[in-house]
């Protein structure tokens, strides 16, 4: 994994451009995700076992959003059933040419590990096989709102019974008091994490147009829409959370 730390935000910039998934940022993005993320690494690592329990043998189980492939890795670790398949999916060029060469690398230091294909797509626009499991780690935040119905509706139809998908975001809270509770102790977070005030409210200027965190309620209800039946929370700290949801 590539050890350089994030410092995309270090400098003062005259206009601070909206976020985008680029080259600059897949060098830095493991250590940016780590540091920004609270519970990252035990939400990705969760995900392979909870995928254990819902993966039905010669099944493809998909990572949507997969970035540089981190649950992909958790689920090709943890998930030992019979004929599955992972299939990873990013619309980032330079994510997608990372997350190759991490997961070679991965094929070269394990064996038997599930096969895996890597797609550069939109998601909105993939065609979905009927799947056991899929995930969605912190990527629905950055699909258009608009969009977010459609795609856990597609998602939902694509899922085979005993199945579940795997949806983690950061959350926004209905209650004022509370929503700017745990912004601030996010900003602890990364301040703790050696986040200068300046990267703090430079990164928040570049993903407020671009990611649109819901509340716990509205992805409920909206699951509920897309045809899922049950929605569980099974991790959170601060504001960031991880649900599932069963057919
Ligand atoms: N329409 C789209 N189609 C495909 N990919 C998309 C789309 N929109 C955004 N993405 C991709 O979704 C990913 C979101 S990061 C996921 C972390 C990862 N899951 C992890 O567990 O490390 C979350 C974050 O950085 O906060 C990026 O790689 C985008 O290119
Ligand atoms: O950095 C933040 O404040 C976040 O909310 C999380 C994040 C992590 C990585 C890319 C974009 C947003």
């Amino acid at each position: 994994m590539s050890q350089e730390p994030d410092r995309l935000f270090a400098q003062p910039l005259a206009e601070v451009p909206d976020f985008v998934f680029n080259e600059d940022v897949v060098r830095v993005f493991p250590d940016m995700i780590k540091r920004s993320v609270p519970g990252y690494p035990t939400i990705v690592e969760n995900i392979g076992v909870l995928a254990g329990q819902f993966a039905q043998p010669h099944t493809t189980l998909y990572d949507l959003g997969a970035s540089l492939g981190a649950v992909t890795q958790a689920l090709r670790r943890h998930v030992r059933i019979d004929g599955c398949k992972v299939i990873a999916v990013d619309n980032s060029p330079a994510m997608v040419a990372r997350c190759s060469e991490y997961l070679h690398a991965q094929d070269a230091m394990f064996q038997e590990l599930l096969p895996v294909e890597v797609i550069e797509a939109d998601i909105l626009a993939l065609d979905l096989q009927p799947t056991s499991l899929v995930t969605l780690n912190f990527t629905l935040q950055f699909i258009p709102p608009e969009r977010r119905l459609e795609l856990l509706t597609r998602i939902r139809q694509a899922l085979l019974p005993g199945g579940a998908l795997i949806l983690s975001e950061k959350l926004r809270f209905e209650d004022a008091a509370e929503h700017e509770l745990l912004t601030e102790l996010h900003v602890a977070f990364k301040r703790a994490n050696g986040y200068s005030e300046l990267e703090i409210a430079q990164k928040r200027s570049a993903i407020e147009k671009v990611m649109l965190p819901d509340s716990l309620e509205q992805h409920r209800e909206r699951l509920l829409a897309a045809g899922f039946s049950k929605v569980v929370p099974w991790f959170q700290c601060l504001n960031f959370a991880s649900l599932v949801a069963l057919p």
